[in-house]
């Protein structure tokens, strides 16, 4: 099969500059993947589209682009992502709470496909006990994440992403974030800390990954909190937020494949699977994955 290619650039363009000085990046950070592809081995139109998406988050800005790709190395070496994809979380801290849905027939999409991913946090049961720990809540957060990466399956594109300001990228996701039954008006400690952790993580290195980010069920008293977390993003993170007071207002928004709990007609999200978790051990004798 031939490999797709990307459009001719001049010489000094800055995804060509880009491409120039990735070995010594590569090098530096001792490591070679993001997003599951591979930076020294794939062909090089998917080199340039992970490459683009480091320009396009810096504004074509080739220093930053640099300093970002650098960071975001460093951090997967060490934090190891992709295996967080294939770990089994505990069901009493994470079960029920993420969920990653394909959709169809989404209204005036620019995704060329539309993957969802729903973080249930409205579901937790225990504070504590999910975001005490926040390495651990991590784990699971970019679990989560990944597995949605992988759903917009990168290394199989073939269509360019556009230079910065030139049109969309068509590679990025739907999160929701489902708030129904939040139980208290203050962000207790633990929920406040694993946040900030969770929306630094996201912001430094998983550029350009967001298509939309839809907030729903989220009580009119709560509203202030949207206001308090988006301080940390920048203006075109936060313009691609939308609150929404019910659930059932989300079809309107991204279409009819949606659950039946968000005004769809998919099936019911509890009765999907959500990402693998099972049972402590010392809980229940047996495994019980809801994979
Ligand atoms: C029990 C209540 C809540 C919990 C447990 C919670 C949890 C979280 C967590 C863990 C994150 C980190 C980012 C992520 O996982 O994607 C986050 C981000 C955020 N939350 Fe909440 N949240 C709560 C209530 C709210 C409410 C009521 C709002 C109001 C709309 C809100 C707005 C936001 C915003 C704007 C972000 C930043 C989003 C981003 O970085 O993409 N949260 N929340």
């Amino acid at each position: 099969m031939s490999q797709p290619e990307w459009p001719a650039l001049e010489s000094d363009h800055p995804l060509m500059k880009f491409i120039e000085v990735l070995p010594a990046i590569l090098d530096q950070a001792e490591y070679d993947e993001v997003y599951g592809i591979d930076l020294k081995n794939s062909t090089p139109f998917h080199v340039k589209l992970i490459l683009q998406k480091f320009l396009r988050a810096n504004a074509n800005d080739l220093e930053k682009a640099k300093e970002q790709l650098l960071s975001t190395l460093k951090w997967r070496k060490s934090f190891q992502p992709l295996k967080a994809k294939d770990e089994v979380f505990d069901e009493k801290r994470f079960g029920g709470l993420g969920y990653i849905l394909t959709l169809e027939n989404v209204p005036d999409s620019t995704n060329a496909q539309d993957v969802a991913a729903f973080n249930i946090y409205g579901s937790v049961k225990d504070f504590k006990e999910t975001f005490e720990d926040i390495e651990g809540f991590m784990r699971w957060r970019v679990a989560l994440m990944e597995l949605t990466l992988e759903q917009l399956k990168l290394g199989e594109v073939t269509k360019p992403i556009p230079d910065y300001g030139k049109g969309v990228d068509p590679y990025q996701a739907f999160q929701i974030h489902d708030y129904l039954q939040v139980s208290f008006l203050r962000q207790n400690p633990y929920t406040k800390a694993a946040t900030k952790v969770a929306i630094d993580t996201f912001k430094n290195f998983y550029p350009e990954t967001l298509s939309r980010k839809f907030f729903v069920n989220v009580p009119i008293v709560m509203g202030w909190m949207f206001t308090a977390l988006s301080v940390f993003l920048s203006k075109e993170t936060v313009q691609k937020f939308t609150i929404l007071s019910y659930g059932e207002y989300l079809a309107g928004y991204i279409g009819q494949s949606v659950p039946v709990e968000y005004g769809g007609k998919g099936e019911k999200l509890s009765t999907i699977s959500s990402i693998k978790t099972k049972f402590n051990e010392s809980d229940h004798n047996d495994e019980v994955s809801v994979d």
